[in-house]
């Protein structure tokens, strides 16, 4: 049967399904293989759109996309670049979160790559065993921190498979050409390991001297096959994260989506904030819940907007609070703190503050921003506290998924009485407030990944670097015009994404040409013509024309 050509119906990417033409069903022996009518591709997406609309369940809903592009995987684009709002929800955050929780119950066919510590020694001939001929873009997670669901083990491969159809549908890299991947070093998930469906290997988490080799062996293997391929590490837990991006940052051409990525769109909707506000930089006092990858990765990045403003990395550091599950982060808590805590850990404080509530009510802050990963933290108390001493204060609840929010919009705007700047990670819907309507922005990295990573694997760039990651933050910022900041908007409409991934990877390469890391040669004299030209698009036009 695989050598038929009939076989196109079972091979997605190559699949048109009633979208075949006559001429096409005669040289591909499809001729009775499909009813007769020949649909368009719009006909067949409004029947998919119908199907969707039809479950009443999100969990459902992302089942039948995930099965659709499995049958048709140019339709599955089709359908969702035309219905961004609705399907992004579903097939990111918050219901891929649900999708990773139950993954292995879940689970209908393989998608992407799992390397797991048995596979130790064999990793680049396994990776021959992928079927199509190269790789642009490779999203590499280990699933020990989850969205803000924690470990999850070989459950998260919901992720890289989510973050590579932004990467598709966002900037246009090419869908056969994405690679979503799963190192399984266990988990330390008990729940998982007892779990008759769970798919990956059953122990705990391996120690450091097992992990870090098995990570350098897929980097070394995957950057051997596929030397122009990027890597984007994600949802990787705090005590390994900062190291692989320490470690591969200079090596190869890779990023970490949770810090850089999180940073970027963080750095962006603070620049607009600051705008909505008019108030500078240099007068903001920010309050971060939570100091991990996300939470160090936004304070490095608006650590940039100071520089800009003059100010000393000393002096800046003073316009930051990090409070952790011990309390405000002070040099002096006694505690042993990582390098990156050390970082933004207050000096001057011969007190202990050891909740939020506390922190808030000594620093008066103009901003709150949440990356703790746990859900409702921000109180009524809390926001009424910072309230009290700012009239438009800035509160990011950036947790994902929306269960893990900080707090809710509706809550912000309510609580602040309606005088709030608000961002969240997941979605939340407008919000009437006493006949006025707030609609919150999404803070999420998928405005930023796809064209940073469209960008810097275009130009062939050497490395990912902080200027590039700043300049995709500015290049969004911009998307939201003076007359939209007023009216607290920071972040654009979810629909402009090819547009604002274009831009973006636009931007980057033209840093990275100014920087030297562009390796593409000679340099496209119209870089957005160029940008343009190698997008995806999905269509059935050039299939089979030859
Ligand atoms: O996936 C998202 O929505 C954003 C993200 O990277 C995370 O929460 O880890
Ligand atoms: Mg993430």
């Amino acid at each position: 049967m695989q050598n038929k050509p009939s076989f196109v119906l079972r091979n997605p990417s190559a699949n048109k399904g009633t979208g075949f033409n006559d001429e096409e069903r005669n040289k591909l022996a499809l001729k009775g293989l499909l009813p007769p009518k020949v649909e368009t591709l719009q006909e067949q997406s409004d029947r998919a759109l119908s199907q969707f609309t039809s479950f009443t369940n999100n969990l459902e809903k992302y089942i039948f996309l995930n099965c659709l592009r499995d049958r048709n995987e140019t339709l599955f684009y089709y359908l969702l670049m035309n219905n961004l709002e609705l399907m992004f929800p579903i097939i990111y955050t918050p219901t891929v979160g649900e999708a990773c929780q139950k993954f292995g119950n879940e689970f209908r066919f393989a998608q992407g790559m799992y390397f797991a510590t048995q596979d130790k020694g064999s990793i680049r001939s396994m990776m021959d065993n992928w079927p199509a001929d190269g790789v642009d873009i490779i999203v590499v997670s280990d699933g020990s921190r989850i969205l803000g669901l924690g470990d999850l083990g070989t459950n998260g491969m919901g992720i890289p498979v989510g973050k590579l159809q932004l990467y598709v549908a966002g900037a246009g890299f090419h869908p056969t050409r994405t690679l979503p991947v799963i190192i399984d070093a266990g988990t330390n998930t008990k729940k998982y390991l007892e779990d008759k469906y769970y798919l990956g290997e059953r122990h705990t988490r391996v120690a450091d001297d097992q992990y870090y080799p098995l990570v350098d062996e897929f980097l070394q293997a995957a950057f051997d096959k596929w030397p122009n391929v990027l890597v984007q590490f994600e949802d990787i837990s705090n005590d390994h994260c900062f190291k692989l991006l320490d470690d591969y940052r200079d090596k190869f051409l890779c990023f970490n989506d949770d810090i850089q990525g999180t940073g970027s769109v963080i750095l962006s909707g603070f620049i607009n904030s600051v705008r909505a506000v008019q108030k500078p930089i240099t007068e903001q006092r920010m309050v971060f819940l939570g100091a991990g990858s996300a939470g160090i990765g936004v304070a490095d990045c608006i650590m940039s907007l100071f520089e800009e403003a003059g100010v000393s990395k000393e002096q800046a550091r003073k316009s930051f609070w990090f409070v952790d599950s011990k309390g405000l982060i002070t040099t002096t808590r006694g505690d042993t703190l990582t390098p990156q805590k050390r970082a933004y850990a207050r000096e001057d404080y011969d007190y202990q503050l050891k909740s939020l509530l506390e922190v808030v009510r000594d620093v008066k802050p103009t901003a709150l921003i949440g990356l703790s990963g746990i859900g409702a933290s921000f109180t009524q108390e809390i926001i009424e506290e910072m309230s009290k001493h700012v009239e438009k204060p800035i509160i990011f609840a950036l947790s994902n998924p929306t269960t893990n929010a900080e707090c809710t919009a509706e809550q912000a705007y309510q609580w602040t009485d309606g005088r709030c700047i608000f961002a969240s990670g997941s979605p939340f819907k407008p919000v009437e407030y006493k006949n006025h309507t707030f609609v919150p922005g999404q803070g999420n990295n998928m405005y930023i990944f796809p064209g940073l990573g469209l960008g810097a694997h275009l130009c062939r760039s050497k490395h990912v670097t902080d200027a590039m990651i700043i300049t995709a933050a500015k290049t969004l910022s911009k998307f939201v015009d003076d007359s939209e900041v007023v009216t607290g908007k920071i972040y654009p409409g979810l629909q402009h994404i090819r547009e604002i991934s274009t831009k973006i990877a636009v931007r980057v390469i033209e840093k990275a040409y100014e920087e030297g890391m562009a390796q593409l040669t000679p340099r496209p004299t119209d870089i957005e013509a160029f940008v343009r030209m190698n997008q995806y698009n999905p269509s059935y036009d050039q299939k089979f024309n030859n």
